[in-house]
């Protein structure tokens, strides 16, 4: 199962294992003396000496701990949730193998934005399984995990705590959890040893804490450190600031000395000072910045949430009664919105709370605010919690949170928060902002805080017209648009103004004001989101942007009933007017339920006759979602990741739904394809395929590919831009596939690393390429054989006029060759040599040979090699063209 190959991987990884939670921590430390053994010793161990002192050869101090610990943490880990454990109720997710676009300087704001965002297909196919950790020796010791809110992140540690503490990952000694809400104990009264042994999460009483200390530091490659609880990357990057010098020697001199902080045995412990051979396991949601960890991490996983067989196991493990389960089943299915909810961990247990409540007969909340508010209906949480969003939104600093630092909360209204994401951890929190005041924080605040408007504390009747302006999230400046706004802090926003838009009488229950006052106050709210929300210019907003206005109008829309409110459906409408014809969502991840609010939108787009041009590339789109987009009447034209479209088409084909399929196919499209990641050019060689085969399957052929794929038909224009590490892994697909793109205008080639071989390939791929007219090859090592080949092929093409074969190593024989058939290359207009090898020899038969182009206009070919004068004398004389 997936959750045993994560587990197994780790194993295959890890030793000992500490998580370090900090509730306990305080209370267990007092009970604990400082250790006085020292640790030198083990330190100095030769790996013979490590062998020795492996898990047989502990002491029975040592192993009586480990079994208490075991003990310990077996009981601790068990609970989920109130009444849920994990032996009754944890479901085995998906955890996928995610990899990164680039590491540039510029491109750490956000990891979302650093993420390849592969196909549900290869999505699939990168799900971590036993076999791919096995096949890997190469050894990962830092494995990043994060999770949306929800997504199961905490749960999933827990189910690791348990499996080590019943012996499941004997790799492991020890296990440790670390929390991150711990680093706000600023004294400096903790050591290596008391933080693993008396503050992490399920530290249990020791009495022999030197023993067991000593073992962990002999076999450090058997411990396995979690650390759980950082809101976001970013807290883990500022613990990656280098140490001191003078830090860095003490914790090594005696890491049992009481002198340090939390802060600085975190930073100790990532940095690899203090248990260096440890596996550590980063887990958190995918937010901030984050590069200098992204370098360091050897794997990066993440929680992929619950496909739909995963929410049936779900639900049946909540409803144990096979007759309550049924009943549940059939009254989630009356709402496709909470059923993809469910796609969320978090989400899909607050749908089961609803079920369960409402006995399978009341209707379901349509939104997530009507979730929400079922979930908590004790009248004071909900007004609790909808005034704290409420001023959260108007207190938007910096992406903060909405947790008031001072207000008291319930203990169940913060757990609830926290969990749905609507609340952050304050006290985390308050440092990063006051970081990011300082200036140390680069992003962080400064500017927008003064963005942000005033009157916070003027309470909730005195929002103004611009107060909303600046806190939802639709500002168009180049710098709001390029900054990721998505996190927990667009629950809130949408909370809040979902919240506006619940039923009247819902809402009423919510205050203590006259009924008068109320409505009014509601009413201008209402009008004043209503108004900014209209008055958005859509072509102004980022793909990101349009998605959220998406969010937010489904919150407004829908409340309890059937239908939507008359406003919401005024605002649903306002939005299928006028959301762009060409919707792209690119580059935004797209959750099962945000597909489904963007279907809404779009449906109701046909009730006004507008179609759409819709492109879903590098969304994460799942094939359902897809087939539901692709599915609507008013789409024309669609664009996703090849290799889904294929399995849609499959699936299509499958079921017999013979115009659906007819349908998709023909709205596909591909042009301008630019391929920049090996699998791009994967699944094009596969839809080539079909086109050329004119059928889906091996077995039969397809009427409605008699023409074959028409998407392939109408590809103009192909860029290969996988650079010369990846590039040339794919080029012997790339050389396959060509001859099927028969109509392609545009290729570009460049810094391939195609050299003469390639060339010879291209040369012959080239042939059946006769609507060819710009092909560009610089920088690709081609030189004098490899461009003989490739002159023999460009007389072939009569419609080629713009050749660039900038920056290859061709020298005067080569120069020769294209001079040769630069007279038969009819459409040529413009070619590029420069900064090859030829010298004055060659440039002089290339100058020569344009006496017979009459409709060349540029030819440029100058070099070091090339004295200058030849220029000037080839200008005066016959060539004025050459350059
Ligand atoms: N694999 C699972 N099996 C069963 N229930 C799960 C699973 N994962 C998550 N859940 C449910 O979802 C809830 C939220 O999960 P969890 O607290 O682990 O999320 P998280 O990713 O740690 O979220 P956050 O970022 O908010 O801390 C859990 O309390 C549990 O009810």
């Amino acid at each position: 199962s997936n959750y045993y190959e994560l587990s197994s991987s780790l194993m295959f990884f890890f030793s000992p294992v500490f998580i370090v939670d900090g509730a306990v921590a305080p209370v267990l430390m007092s009970s604990f003396p400082p250790g006085s053994l020292s640790d030198t010793a083990s330190k100095a161990m030769s790996p013979l000496s490590f062998r020795k002192f492996n898990l047989f050869n502990q002491s029975c101090g040592v192993k009586d701990y480990i079994q208490q610990y075991k003990a310990h943490m077996a009981e601790r880990s068990q609970a989920i949730e109130a009444g849920l454990t994990l032996t009754s109720h944890y479901v085995d997710v998906q955890v996928i193998r995610r990899e990164i676009l680039r590491l540039g300087k510029n491109t750490n704001k956000c990891l979302d934005m650093e993420l390849i965002i592969t196909g549900d297909i290869d999505r699939q196919k990168n799900s971590v399984g036993h076999s791919q950790v096995r096949g890997d020796d190469k050894c990962k010791r830092y494995i990043l995990l994060f999770g949306k809110a929800g997504m199961g992140k905490t749960t999933l540690i827990k189910k690791l705590c348990l499996d080590w503490s019943k012996d499941r990952t004997p790799q492991f000694d020890f296990v440790f959890v670390l929390d991150g809400k711990q680093l706000t104990l600023t004294e400096p009264v903790y050591s290596l040893q008391t933080l693993l042994l008396s503050v992490s999460s399920f530290a249990s009483p020791c009495t022999d804490l030197d023993g067991v200390y000593a073992q962990i530091l002999a076999a450090s490659k058997r411990v396995l450190i979690i650390f759980d609880g950082f809101e976001e990357l970013r807290d883990y990057e500022m613990l990656l600031q280098t140490l001191e010098k003078e830090l860095v020697t003490s914790l090594q001199k005696d890491s049992k000395l009481q002198s340090f902080t939390i802060r600085q045995l975190f930073s100790a412990i990532l940095q690899r000072v203090l248990l260096p051979g440890c596996t550590l396991l980063l887990v958190t949601r995918p937010r901030g910045a984050a590069s200098q960890l992204l370098r360091r991490a050897d794997s990066l996983l993440e929680l992929s949430g619950f496909t739909t067989t995963h929410i049936e196991t779900y639900l049946s493990k909540y409803f144990p009664d096979s007759e309550l389960r049924d009943a549940a089943v059939d009254h989630l299915k009356s709402s496709s919105y909470l059923n993809l909810l469910c796609w969320n961990p978090g989400l899909c247990h607050l749908v089961c709370t609803v079920l369960e409540r409402s006995k399978c007969s009341e209707a379901l909340p349509r939104t997530l605010t009507g979730l929400c508010h079922q979930v908590i209906s004790e009248k004071e949480l909900l007004s609790q919690l909808s005034s704290l969003a409420w001023e959260g939104v108007k207190s938007n600093k910096s992406n903060s949170s909405i947790l008031p630092a001072e207000q008291a909360l319930s203990t169940k209204l913060r757990e609830f928060g926290l969990r749905t994401g609507l609340l952050v951890s304050q006290r985390l929190r308050t440092k990063t902002d006051k970081r990011g005041r300082e200036g140390q924080d680069g992003e962080g605040g400064g500017k927008e805080d003064k963005n942000e408007s005033g009157g916070v504390e003027d309470g909730e009747e005195k929002v103004k017209e611009m107060d909303i302006n600046a806190i939802l999230p639709f500002q168009t400046s180049a710098k709001a648009r390029r900054k990721p706004q998505r996190g927990e802090f667009e629950l809130t926003q949408r909370f809040a103004v979902g919240l506006l838009f619940q039923s009247r009488t819902e809402l009423n229950r919510l205050h203590s004001y006259t009924e008068t006052v109320f409505r009014d106050m509601v009413a201008s709210k209402q009008a004043l989101v209503t108004k900014h929300l209209e008055g958005l210019s859509f072509s102004d907003l980022s793909p990101a942007q349009v998605l959220e206005l998406c969010n937010y109008v489904h919150e407004t829309g829908f409340t309890h009933e059937e239908s939507c409110g008359e406003t919401g459906s005024r605002m649903l409408n306002h939005l299928a007017a006028n959301l762009p014809e060409r919707l792209t969502f690119r580059g935004v991840p797209l959750s099962p339920p945000e597909t489904f609010i963007v279907q809404n939108a779009l449906k109701r787009g046909g009730a006004e006759v507008r179609s759409f041009c819709l492109d879903l590339e590098d969304s994460g789109i799942q094939i359902r979602g897809l087939r539901d987009l692709v599915g609507l009447s008013n789409i024309n034209t669609y664009r996703a990741c090849i290799a889904d479209v294929i399995t849609l088409w499959e699936q299509l084909k499958q079921s017999g739904e013979d115009e659906f399929l007819q349908g998709a196919v023909s709205k596909f499209k591909i042009h301008p394809l630019k391929a920049t990641q090996v699998c791009h050019i994967e699944h094009l060689e596969k839809l080539v395929s079909i086109h050329v085969r004119k059928k889906l399957s091996a077995s039969q052929s397809d009427s409605f590919l008699a023409d074959g794929v028409p998407a392939v038909r109408e590809l103009l224009k192909l860029e290969f831009e996988l650079g010369p590490e990846n590039g040339p892994l794919v080029l012997p697909k790339l050389w396959d596939l060509l001859p099927g793109l028969q109509n392609l205008q545009h290729l570009d080639l460049e810094k391939s690393k195609i050299g003469d071989k390639g060339a010879e390939k291209l040369a012959d791929a080239l042939v059946t390429l006769s609507s060819l007219e710009i092909l560009n090859l610089s920088q690709n090592c081609i030189g004098d054989e490899g461009v003989k080949k490739l002159a023999l092929t460009f007389k072939e093409l009569p419609k080629l006029h713009c050749l660039s074969l900038y920056s290859n190593v061709i020298s005067d024989e080569g120069a020769e060759s294209l001079a040769a058939v630069l007279p038969h290359m009819a459409s040529l207009t413009e070619l590029d040599v420069k900064y090859n090898k030829m010298t004055d020899v060659g440039a002089q038969i290339l100058g020569a040979s344009l006496k017979n182009c009459t409709k060349m206009k540029t030819l440029r070919m100058w070099n070091q090699c090339i004295p200058y004068g030849m220029f000037e004398r080839l200008q005066q004389q016959d060539s004025p063209r050459a350059l």
